[in-house]
């Protein structure tokens, strides 16, 4: 595995591949690796000669400082379990490589960011989309691989490509969990022991909802309310929202629409760590 530190390394090495008839496939990350990321470097692996995944905690997506100062930074220990995992080239650029002078891009996704994480996170979504156009300039993907665990990401980034015709396919991978149900995530490191140990409440409260939804036999208010409840029963977490939303649009559901999938999501504070999770019913 090669390591590169620059744009123009990673724009000469993935044109190379290119002229070459490789597959590229990117895996775009902030680091802190851990087996979300590995098993979406394995399917990259799988489907495309060639596997480029970047590491870098992009400060244009953080609203909040303390978020951007506390984030995990693994550089060595990520380097060692990329190697085997079938990556074959690492971009791990400095902030000052990725934003030479400050970015003046702007973008508005509409309703997909006016809810859920881009209500919360003001700004965010315009941060992820600005490095991840670059990201994708830069490697030229024939394939970018993105989790669902961060579903409304997911969405965003999709009309990204279609908006700005991306040439490339976007593989959206199924969350991967622990043992005991939370949904795997670098933040999840800086749980301490109680705040782990509830942890595992917050899919519990999805598995919830998820079971009231597939009755059909109250209403998404109803189907919010009780999952909220749910979480109340907990003083130590603090749930910042819980939306019951139309899969595709993303927008709040106030009844049911035969036919449309159902996309439970939440975000919520346990130990001064926000974490988020989602569910999908179709
Ligand atoms: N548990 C998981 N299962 C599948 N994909 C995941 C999982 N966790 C993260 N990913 C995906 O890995 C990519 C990089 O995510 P990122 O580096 O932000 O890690 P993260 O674990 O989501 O960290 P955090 O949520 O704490 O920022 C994203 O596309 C994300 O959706
Ligand atoms: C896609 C991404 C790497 C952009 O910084 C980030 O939002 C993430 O890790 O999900
Ligand atoms: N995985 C999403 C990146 C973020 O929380 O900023």
């Amino acid at each position: 595995m090669e390591i590169l530190n620059t744009a123009a390394a990673l724009q000469a090495r993935t044109e190379t591949w290119r002229r070459e008839g490789k597959r590229i496939g990117l895996v775009p990350t902030m680091g802190a690796l851990h087996e979300g990321h590995l098993q979406l470097v394995r399917a990259a692996a799988q489907e495309c000669e060639v596997v480029v995944v970047s590491i870098f905690v992009n400060p244009t997506q953080f609203n909040n400082p303390d978020d951007f100062r506390l984030y995990p930074r693994l550089p060595e220990a990520d380097a060692a379990l990329l190697d085997p995992a079938g990556c074959t080239a690492l971009f791990l650029p400095s902030v000052e490589e990725m934003y030479p002078q400050p970015t003046v891009l702007r973008f508005d996704f509409g309703p997909l960011e006016r809810v859920m994480e881009g209500e919360h996170r003001p700004g965010h979504f315009n941060g992820v989309a600005t490095v991840v156009s670059k990201l994708f300039h830069l490697s030229r993907p024939h394939r970018a691989y993105f989790g669902q665990k961060d579903f409304q990401q997911v969405a965003v980034v999709r009309q990204l490509v279609q908006d700005l015709s991306f040439d490339l396919d976007l593989v959206a991978y199924p969350t991967i969990r622990e043992a005991d149900g939370l949904a795997m995530s670098s933040r999840n490191r800086r749980l301490d022991a109680p705040a782990r140990a509830m942890a595992p409440r917050l899919y519990q409260a999805l598995q919830l909802a998820e079971t009231l939804v597939c009755e059909k036999a109250v209403s998404p208010a109803e189907v919010k309310a009780a999952a909220a409840g749910f979480l109340a029963e907990e003083p130590a977490i603090a749930l910042e929202y819980l939306a019951v939303v139309d899969a595709q649009t993303l927008q709040p559901l106030t009844e049911w629409q035969p036919g449309h999938p159902v996309a439970l999501c939440l975000a919520a504070h346990l130990g001064g760590v926000r974490l988020i999770d989602n569910i999908v019913v179709n």
